[in-house]
């Protein structure tokens, strides 16, 4: 130590000024590092290496993504990447909220194009379409999803009903990459009958938005039933499947084609755990005659800037619905698959008749609950 003090007093200037020149640069260099990582928090300018996705550090939102998310208030909790435990009845409650991780860079790939986004994390959904079933709910997504701030998984991931058990890991697993400032959707349209869905879906997250695609229940029942007999050909008539006693016209409501349509019942379960301005619906009918005005509508209810025009739809004859100029995964136009606009099963004036009586007090209590006439009668 004496030997140390005494050489170092005894050290000619120019050595002790390079010694002084390298501490003063280490530490300058060590301070500058620390700014950096404090400043850009390691995602926003690394790349993303595998596995590390769970050490995102607190990120600084970017301002269109604020505003957007401003918009559309969408739960922080549910985004988190990281390892969610998995839901069981007794953590049915809402999760605290977490801040998302970084964005990656605000660059896309062609978003229009064949390949996926590479970019950003996988999230809950933001926004479901939870029914109905044959409401026209493949067209809603289809249509949605040429947005540039939607992203959306392809096939129907029926989370909420049949694969509860694998957890949320396992159904954020399924979604695509999203930036944050765009909204993560999916649809399984047997949600909305599902007693469990609302409830389950709540816990993930309160504010989630919800879409239902309502048709008219009588023409909805005759689509459902015309796909189970393409499927299976020899299941019994509509008429024999939908009446109990036919001539004393009594419907059986155990036949789902038949529950399904009773709107006013299941949205009374929905009610109990979101409030009404969180649902936003749908018109089956209006989606085939007027495609750009309902998707004007659902882009108003996501918070989103109105994008999708008419000048993306065009009618194609052939098929007799509207189908996409331009769709997410191609840029040649595209009709909606063979199994949607099917020509349906003739069925007996009788019978529709008897059926729209059927339905007729449950159409009434739904148009006064959601506040709008979809003229069903
Ligand atoms: N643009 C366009 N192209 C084709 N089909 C369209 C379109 N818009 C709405 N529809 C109606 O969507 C009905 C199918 O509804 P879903 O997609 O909800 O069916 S499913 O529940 O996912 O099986 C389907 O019902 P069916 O006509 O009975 O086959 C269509 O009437």
């Amino acid at each position: 130590m004496a030997y140390r003090v005494l050489s170092s007093r005894l050290a000619p200037p120019s050595n002790k000024l390079s010694r002084r020149f390298v501490f003063v640069f280490t530490l300058s260099l060590s301070f500058t590092y620390l700014c950096y990582s404090a400043l850009f928090c390691s995602r926003a300018v690394m790349p993303r290496l595998p596995g590390l996705e769970e050490h995102g550090c607190v990120r600084a939102e970017s301002a269109g993504a604020k505003k957007l998310l401003q918009k559309a208030p969408f739960c922080a909790a549910q985004q988190s990447t990281r390892t969610p435990t998995p839901p069981s009845p007794a953590r049915n409650q809402t999760h605290t909220a977490k801040r998302q991780p970084a964005a990656q860079p605000a660059e896309k790939t062609a978003r229009n194009g064949t390949s996926a986004q590479r970019y950003g994390n996988k999230k809950l959904p933001n926004a479901l379409i939870v029914g109905v079933k044959k409401g026209g709910t493949r067209a809603v997504l289809e249509f949605i999803r040429i947005h540039p701030d939607v992203r959306a998984v392809g096939t129907e991931p029926h989370f909420f009903d049949r694969n509860y058990d694998r957890g949320l890991d396992w159904y954020r697993s399924l979604m695509p990459r999203t930036l944050d400032s765009q909204i993560t959707m999916e649809k399984t349209p047997s949600y909305f009958v599902t007693r469990e869905a609302p409830r389950r879906i709540a816990s993930m997250c309160r504010d989630t938005k919800l879409i239902v695609v309502v048709r008219n229940p009588v023409t909805r029942a005759i689509s459902d039933y015309t796909q189970t007999l393409s499927k299976k050909p020899d299941i019994p008539t509509f008429e024999e499947l939908a009446f109990k006693n036919r001539s004393q016209g009594l419907v059986d409501t155990s036949w789902n084609a038949i529950r399904i349509g009773m709107y006013i019942l299941h949205l009374e379960n929905w009610l109990q755990y979101f409030r009404l301005s969180q649902i936003h619906f749908v018109s089956g009918e209006r989606l085939i005659t007027d495609p750009a005005g309902e998707l004007g509508r659902v882009q108003d209810f996501l918070g989103l800037k109105r994008i999708i025009t008419d000048k993306h739809f065009y009618f194609n004859r052939t098929k007799g619905f509207p189908c996409l100029k331009k769709p997410e995964s191609s840029s040649l136009p595209r009709c909606l698959g063979k199994s949607k606009g099917r020509t349906h099963v003739q069925i007996d004036q009788e019978v529709i008749e008897q059926l729209r009586d059927f339905y007729r007090p449950f159409n009434i209590k739904f148009y006064e609950m959601v506040g709008h006439d979809f003229r069903w009668d």
